[in-house]
């Protein structure tokens, strides 16, 4: 655990860049710092590798203080990631990533044995070895920096900034990267951004810091969005508090209605016997969705396809969120949502008033909770 004890940093020209910041930073999960741009978020970020000193304070490292071991080492036990990767330029790609075990004394080969396998990691083709950094794109050169910072297998990454200078497109792609390679090798990382929903797709805990580089709220993103701590961490958040905050929720609670559901060729019996709901899904002979129809509408064994109504986008209740589950169901033209299984076949639809239901349990689960939390 890294612990950052009240720490204040004032420049030589009196700027107080952090101001008495406390924060116990977990291990194996993202710690997320956020806030308006003069915070002091790359301030306190640097001062966990020591390219920036504390005026007061300290910060400890699995209980020892970062200064009792010479920055070298410390710094060897933290990889180090920024924005526009800051890459080597005459190093090809393969090189640029087995830097640090080279320093570390590895020989070449299995050197660039490891940045082989990293490149694979992060997910970049191994025809961009030989590259050149000016070769690649921002989002690959993006990946190199994480490849790079991996390559010693330090315990901790600290990460400025990193996906800030790609395009939203390349961004998300690197932001599921991250966690899909956080979930494979538990690293303690430490994540700037100013963007709120990057810190709050990524952050476990995510810590606000106003300016001046106070603390305003450090809390897990679902209860920052349930529970801001004051009126500047709400307004940073934004708006659509309540919708985003959906997506905290599982769906796989919701109860789904198999009665609407009928195959493209059900007789008029089964029609007929399903006909008390508004709308029918007609699915395919393989289970997937084709579309919406009123019972009346709907002829046994001469279904015209192109007389269904679009279902929109189905979820997943296993894996998705009430957030999408109501986005399902807004998107709709019936109002309802279709739920499908993993290979696409229709398990169920759900309405939005269910839906609705459900947001509401959540909510006062959350209330519940939160009250027995504070002792009331
Ligand atoms: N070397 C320095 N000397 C004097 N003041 C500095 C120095 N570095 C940073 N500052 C000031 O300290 C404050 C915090 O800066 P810092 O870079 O930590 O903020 P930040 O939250 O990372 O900002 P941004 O999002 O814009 O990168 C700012 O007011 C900045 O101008």
């Amino acid at each position: 655990m890294i612990r950052i004890e009240s720490v204040t940093k004032r420049y030589p020209d009196g700027t107080v860049a952090v101001d008495r910041l406390s924060l116990e930073i977990p291990d194996r999960a993202i710690t997320v710092l956020v806030g308006p741009s003069g915070c002091g978020k790359t301030t306190t970020l640097r001062m966990i590798n020591r390219m920036v000193e504390p005026s007061e304070g300290s910060i400890l490292l699995d209980g020892q203080d970062i200064r009792q071991q010479p920055v070298n080492t410390l710094r060897r036990s933290m990889g180090y990631v920024i924005q526009n990767a800051g890459l080597f330029q005459h190093r090809t790609i393969l090189d640029n990533i087995a830097t640090v075990p080279r320093l570390l004394g590895w020989n070449k080969q299995k050197a660039r044995a490891r940045a082989a396998e990293l490149m694979e990691r992060v997910g970049l083709d191994s025809a961009l070895a030989k590259r050149y950094p000016y070769q690649l794109s921002g989002g690959q050169q993006q990946r190199v920096g994480v490849a790079r910072a991996l390559a010693a297998d330090p315990p901790v990454l600290l990460m400025d900034e990193p996906f800030s200078a790609v395009d939203p497109v390349v961004r998300k792609g690197l932001q599921d990267e991250l966690l899909r390679i956080q979930e494979e090798l538990g690293k303690t990382i430490v994540f700037v951004t100013h963007d709120i929903d990057e810190a709050i797709k990524l952050g476990t805990k995510v810590a606000v810091l106003r300016t001046g580089g106070r603390l305003a709220q450090f809390a897990p993103p679902a209860e920052l969005l349930s529970a801001p701590a004051d009126s500047f961490v709400e307004d940073f958040l934004g708006a659509d508090r309540g919708i985003r905050r959906l997506s905290f929720f599982p769906a796989d609670g919701l109860a789904l209605e198999t009665a609407p559901v009928v195959p493209v060729d059900a007789d008029a019996g089964e029609i007929a016997s399903r006909a008390t709901a508004p709308y029918l899904l007609v699915t395919g002979s393989d289970g997937r969705p084709l579309g919406w129809s009123e019972p009346d509408k709907l002829t046994a064994g001469a279904v015209d396809r192109e007389q269904l109504l679009d279902y929109g986008r189905p979820f997943l209740p296993a894996t998705d969120s009430l957030r999408t589950a109501l986005d399902g169901a807004v998107l709709s033209p019936t109002g309802w949502a279709v739920a499908v299984d993993g290979e696409g076949r229709a398990v169920g639809v759900v309405s939005q008033q269910v839906i609705g239901e459900a947001i509401r349990d959540a909510h006062s689960r959350v209330a519940e909770r939160a009250d027995a939390k504070a002792g009331r």
